[in-house]
């Protein structure tokens, strides 16, 4: 099938053939740069509260694997940070590189990270993620950058499920997980208005990237590439580099939570 993905035939630089807003005012990811981002004092401290018993499976979506959540309640929620009202967990998934010097979307200055963790959450505002998915203010994303290190055993909690999604469409249980082990310990982010990173592109997310990094070591980031973007009855594909690369910025400030 001729979908979407990140090969030379379907990747970011042919996305706008049948998503021409990849092409539009508000894209994402972005190079951030701490020099540009301005100090604003009005920007609350995320909060974020996730029930763990809302966590259902993982999956092997084809494009990256994500853990998905019970977004029936408010039972898992971000507020205050730069957004107003309440905003649902969703699911959280990654993007990550074929080697340990690419990965992530975001850039700091040009520099790439081996990984980016994204957690999804929508506006309460509206009935649905999908219609607040097409909303300004629908969707906000906590990014976290992964640094090469010492083994994260709270990651390592979602790669020991790896083997039960190696190809696309394999799903299994993964409950009483709660992503709040995943983030960094400063809460310190950059927000700006962006989109989606991935098709439809859609420009209603209010991304809140982290600061700070979370470590993974170089054998933990094995792991993650042992994924297949292919089904089993496909031609196996490794599943590497299914990140996309900064956009410009365009017509936007930066703000940073700190100083
Ligand atoms: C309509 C619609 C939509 C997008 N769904 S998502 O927000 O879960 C998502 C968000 C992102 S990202 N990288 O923009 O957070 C990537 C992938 C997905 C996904 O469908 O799997
Ligand atoms: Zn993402």
């Amino acid at each position: 099938s001729h979908g979407w993905g990140y090969a030379d035939h379907n990747g970011p630089e042919k996305w706008c053939e049948n998503f021409p807003v990849a092409n539009g005012p508000r894209q994402s990811p972005i190079d951030i740069q701490p020099s540009g981002a301005s100090f604003d004092e009005s920007l609350k401290p995320l909060k974020l509260q996730y029930d763990p018993s809302t966590s259902l499976d993982i999956l092997n979506n084809g494009h990256s694997f994500q853990v998905t959540f019970a977004d029936d309640d408010d039972s898992s929620t971000l507020t205050e940070g730069p957004i107003s009202g309440k905003y649902r967990l969703k699911q959280f998934h990654f993007h990550w590189g074929a080697s340990d010097d690419k990965g992530s979307e975001h850039t700091v200055e040009g520099k790439c990270y081996p990984a980016e963790l994204h957690l999804v959450h929508w506006n309460t505002e509206y009935p649905s993620f999908g219609e607040a998915a097409s909303k300004p203010d629908g969707l906000a994303v906590v990014g976290v950058f992964l640094e090469i290190g010492a083994a994260n055993s709270n990651i390592q909690k979602l790669l020991d499920a790896m083997d039960a999604i190696k190809c696309k469409g394999m799903q299994t249980s993964f409950t009483n997980f709660d992503p709040t082990i995943l983030l960094p310990e400063s809460l310190d982010y950059w927000t700006y208005l962006g989109s989606l990173t991935t098709p439809p592109l859609l420009e209603s997310v209010t991304w809140i990237v982290c600061k700070q990094s979370v470590s993974v070591s170089s054998e933990q980031m094995k792991k993650f590439r042992s994924l297949l973007f292919t089904a089993e009855d496909e031609e196996a594909c490794c599943m590497v580099n299914n990140y996309r690369p900064p956009q410009p910025l365009k017509d936007r400030e930066v703000r940073a939570s700190f100083k």
